[in-house]
């Protein structure tokens, strides 16, 4: 049981990564008008702390930090720069389990998940800290006798974050790491919900050598404010943005009067396609991880769960076994694999979508109300005879929800999971090769699963199509995103 940051140090081998003050221009800083907002457990409701609530005035200091420390810190070479991703990677490492234990405290995701987001988030740092030596620009053949052309990369400048609550270290280590490891300045702001997770990696970095005003986090309630400070600043040259859909459009339309850089990590509608030759077990295995990782509560969940006919009372039946042995619980007790919702707007959506669904015919296998432990916690839930009308089918339900569809052809399948808005992940399981191939490349989204639910890695690129953002994270592709490309055309 958690309720103030003293039981929460108590839990920490560093007590001093609970940082409670924001971190601007490599001072650790009270808001000018010394405000605050409350950052709460969501496993209790209680109160973990509080921490600063910055505005305009404080960020607009970071940017003006990030772009004065950015230029002797694109100076050095990328692999100094390199030696110091890497320290911080090093630190991030040693001081896992407390990063974890923050990061379950302000989020809820059970230890195990917060331990795994720590080194996830961390293996970005260690990838771009080995990018960061490997900035390569070209030369180009002169389309004249005299002319000599060559192609540089240079850092973007100033770059600014905006993130979500659901992986609050690794979202913000995917866009920072190589901004950083190319050269630029970076201001971040987390979401309220969960600031504690960022404010510790600026901790470390700090350690790592990170120079001051290099990296800052803006701990702020007011994202609004926040977000127009980013794209009405000109100093700042790039936004990244990982959050949904509807937010990401607020964001680039006030970012088009300069014509700001944006990458976009929006929503997603994952569909999940069992087909009849599919090895069930293993598409039982990868419905799991991909429908009940972080309880529902990521953008490439899936999200719509589509069971050929000669195979969906046999997979519905496996699945709902083995849903019912997850154990929803507080994420720092042992065993618990499924922690509480974000907060109560959360466990209302996911229950507007059950209702929706049984209202239109749908069966509850398994689930379906809200968890006896109260609060936010939700039994993970397994419906069947769900329809393409349904909510379920059009909306992202960010919760423990696996909505089972029955098809019959190939052809139907791929209509029905391309029929939305959306492009983020989408997976499938079969066996025959021409399936296979037929599928993979019909499905219209940024990243296919292919007989696994868990894609996510620091050496692919991901992003999604359609309205699921704009841009890649991580892989080599990763640094496009902070650089600008020069053309030099020189005259002998
Ligand atoms: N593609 C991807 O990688 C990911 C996509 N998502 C999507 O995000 C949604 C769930 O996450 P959620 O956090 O609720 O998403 P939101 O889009 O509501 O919030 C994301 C971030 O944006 C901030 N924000 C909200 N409104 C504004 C605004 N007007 N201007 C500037 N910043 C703003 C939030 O601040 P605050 O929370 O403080 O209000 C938060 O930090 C789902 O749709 C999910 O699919 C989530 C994670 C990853
Ligand atoms: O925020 C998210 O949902 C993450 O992008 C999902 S992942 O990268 O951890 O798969």
């Amino acid at each position: 049981m958690l309720d103030t940051a003293t039981d929460l140090r108590s839990l920490l081998s560093d007590p001093t990564l609970l940082a409670t003050k924001a971190y601007v221009a490599g001072e650790w800083i009270d808001a000018d008008d010394g405000a605050t907002f409350e950052v709460r457990n969501p496993a209790r409701g209680d109160v973990i702390c509080t921490v600063p609530d910055l505005g305009r005035a404080e960020t607009a200091r970071a940017i003006e930090a990030a772009d004065r420390a950015r230029r002797d810190w694109a100076a050095m070479t990328g692999k100094e720069r390199a030696a110091i991703l890497r320290k911080w990677y090093d630190l991030m490492v040693e001081n896992a389990d407390d990063l974890a234990r923050i990061l379950t405290a302000e989020m809820g995701k059970p230890f195990a998940e917060a331990r795994g987001e720590i080194l996830y988030g961390a293996s970005f740092v260690e990838w771009f800290s080995e990018e960061a030596k490997r900035i390569y620009g070209e030369t180009i053949p002169g389309h004249q006798r005299d002319k000599r052309i060559t192609v540089i990369k240079q850092p973007i400048g100033v770059a600014a974050s905006i993130t979500p609550w659901n992986f609050p270290n690794a979202m913000i280590a995917r866009k920072v790491a190589p901004a950083l490891a190319v050269g630029c300045g970076f201001v971040a702001r987390p979401a309220a919900e969960t600031p504690l997770s960022a404010l510790a990696m600026a901790v470390l970095a700090e350690r790592a050598g990170v120079p001051a005003g290099v990296f800052s986090v803006v701990t702020s309630s007011r994202a609004s404010d926040i977000g127009k400070e980013f794209c009405e600043n000109p100093i700042v040259r790039k936004l990244t943005f990982t959050g949904s859909t509807e937010v990401g459009r607020i964001l680039l339309r006030q970012a088009a009067d300069q014509i700001k850089k944006c990458s976009m990590e929006l929503g997603g509608n994952a569909p999940f396609i069992v087909f009849d030759d599919a090895d069930l077990d293993a598409a039982v295995e990868g419905a799991m991880i991909s429908k009940y990782r972080n309880n529902g509560q990521t953008c490439v969940c899936a999200n719509r769960i589509y069971v050929q006919a000669g195979v969906y009372d046999a997979f519905a039946e496996k699945l709902a076994r083995a849903v019912e042995r997850l154990k929803v619980g507080d994420g720092l007790e042992d065993g618990v694999t499924t922690g509480p919702l974000i907060n109560e707007d959360a466990v209302k959506k996911v229950e507007e979508h059950i209702a929706d669904a049984l209202a239109g015919g749908a069966e509850i296998v398994t689930g379906g109300k809200r968890h006896e432990l109260g609060g936010t916690f939700f039994q993970p839930t397994v419906l069947k005879g769900v329809t393409h009308d349904m909510k379920v089918a059009s909306e992202e339900t960010f919760g423990p929800v696996a909505p089972l569809f029955r098809f019959e052809t190939e052809e139907e399948v791929i209509a029905k999971a391309n029929d939305t808005i959306f492009g983020l992940a989408s997976y499938f399981y079969a066996r025959d090769i021409g399936r296979i191939t037929r599928v993979q490349e019909a499905l219209e989204y940024g990243m296919v699963g292919v007989n696994t639910g868990l894609i996510s890695t620091e050496v692919a690129p991901f992003g999604g199509v359609k309205q699921s953002g704009l841009g890649r994270e991580g892989s080599r592709h990763g640094v496009e995103d902070y650089l600008e490309m020069k053309y030099i055309c020189l005259s002998v």
